[in-house]
């Protein structure tokens, strides 16, 4: 069981890098054709989808994750 934990925690490490990279391109993509560097309203609906989730561990998640997209504001 502890050897599928380790499986488990790597795949978060993994897909957690992986989501800050496309999310850091996604923001300079939208910068370079003169948008804003961040979308506030989906920004919400992703902290929602986690907190209706996981509850309010669910909020912490989220905010952590966005934050690793796009660094401190
Ligand atoms: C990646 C995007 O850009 C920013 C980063 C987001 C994210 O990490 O999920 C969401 C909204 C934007 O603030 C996007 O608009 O999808």
């Amino acid at each position: 069981m502890r050897e599928r934990i380790d499986e488990i925690d790597q795949a978060i490490i993994d897909l957690w890098q992986e989501r800050a990279r496309l999310s850091r391109e996604v923001g300079r993509t939208r910068m370079a054709s003169g948008g804003t560097r961040l979308v506030l309203s989906r920004e919400r609906e992703i902290v929602e989808r986690f907190r209706s989730a996981l509850g309010a561990d669910g909020t912490q998640v989220a905010l952590m994750i966005l934050r690793a997209g796009r660094g401190p504001l």
